[in-house]
């Protein structure tokens, strides 16, 4: 019998590895998100590749679908609001964005059926590009897919919002960030996930030797290039499985289990309320009651808004020539 001793490297050689590779790697990714940033940013020429479907937003929130074709965006679009959206067993029916109204608690919320798109969507195949740019204006996306097929589609539409700057269901990392003459990078937190070397270094790259950097959370060097972008899209997600006629029951079980995700039949009209539900839960809208001096609020008429949202906001909402001549406001 033989023994084979394999020889160890010695612990710290490989931190220290894993170091220079982060830090060399920290620094490609910086260059290549600055490259395609400017790749994305609309040009004048051909409408620009930043441009989405020309649907005006219209009520108190836009919701788009996205997923590939055939899952059953447009028979949700149907089944959900007055507008018909034509819907068939064959791929690409839909070939524009079609916007409809779901009506829910006072609230009229858009919901935008999109043309299916395909992976490569984000780099122009297809409509993908149109879809993937509309994707961006939405207050929520829904990403829609069929439950009855494999679980690798859903990893394949994340890659393709996230190719366009959509970061789904996170918040903007908490780092402040302003050009000046002098600076310095400050934490109020240790860094475990990146280091100052690598920021230092990506910084630099970005020809931005006098800034000043606050960083107040744990982040990674991809959130800080998110960061350095500034262009990046944080939009809440809900992935919704459809067809759950189809599948078996310990399937849907499992499906349904998971984070931010809902499972419907379009078909049988299962779910959908809750489907409504859920989308008014995540769009986190607040409504506001306007009402006369000694008299009581119609409560049957709100005004709808993210949360967040300023007086002007509601100014807004009631007539756009409102805001300029407007004086003072009582809130409760
Ligand atoms: N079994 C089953 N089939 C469904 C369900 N919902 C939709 N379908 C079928 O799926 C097919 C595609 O539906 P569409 O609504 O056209 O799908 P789409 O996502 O809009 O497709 P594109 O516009 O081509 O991207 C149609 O044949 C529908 O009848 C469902 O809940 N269960
Ligand atoms: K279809
Ligand atoms: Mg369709």
């Amino acid at each position: 019998m033989t023994l084979t001793l394999k020889r160890l490297r010695p612990p710290h050689h490989t931190a220290q590895k894993n170091k220079a590779t982060e830090y060399h790697l920290g620094l490609l990714k910086a260059k290549l998100a600055r490259y395609r940033a400017q790749l994305l940013e609309p040009t004048t020429k051909s409408g620009g590749a930043g441009t989405g479907f020309d649907v005006q937003k219209s009520g108190d929130a836009r919701v788009a679908l996205i997923g590939f074709p055939s899952v059953g965006k447009s028979t949700l679009l149907s089944k959900c609001t007055h507008t018909q959206s034509e819907s068939a067993a064959y791929e690409f029916t839909t070939l524009t964005a079609i916007p409809g109204v779901i009506e829910h608690q006072g609230a009229r919320i858009q919901l935008l059926d999109l043309p299916g798109i395909v992976e490569g969507a984000s780099e122009g195949r297809g409509r993908g590009r149109q879809v993937v740019a509309t994707a961006k204006t939405a207050d929520l996306i829904l990403i829609m897919l069929d439950a009855t097929k494999s679980e690798e589609q859903r990893r394949l539409l994340e890659i393709e919002l996230d190719a366009v700057g959509i970061r789904l269901n996170k918040k903007r990392p908490d780092v402040v960030f302003k050009r000046k003459t002098t600076g310095g990078i400050n934490k109020t937190v240790p860094l475990t996930k990146t280091d100052e070397k690598t920021i230092r270094t990506i910084l630099a790259s970005y020809k931005l030797h006098n800034c000043d950097v606050m960083i107040r959370e744990d982040i990674t060097t991809d959130e800080f290039i998110d960061v350095l972008i500034g262009t990046r899209k944080y939009i809440p997600c809900l992935y919704v499985y459809n067809k759950i006629d189809a599948i078996s029951l310990e399937r849907m079980d499992q499906l349904a289990r998971e984070d931010h995700t809902v499972v419907i039949s379009c078909e049988l009209g299962l779910n959908l309320d809750y489907l409504i539900e859920r989308i008014w839960e995540e769009l986190d809208l607040v409504k506001v009651y306007t009402k006369k001096r000694g008299a009581h609020p119609d409560l049957a008429d709100p005004i709808c808004l993210r949360k967040g949202a300023t007086v002007e906001n509601v100014c807004n909402g009631i007539h756009r020539s409102l805001a300029a001549n407007f004086r003072y406001a009582l809130v409760w």
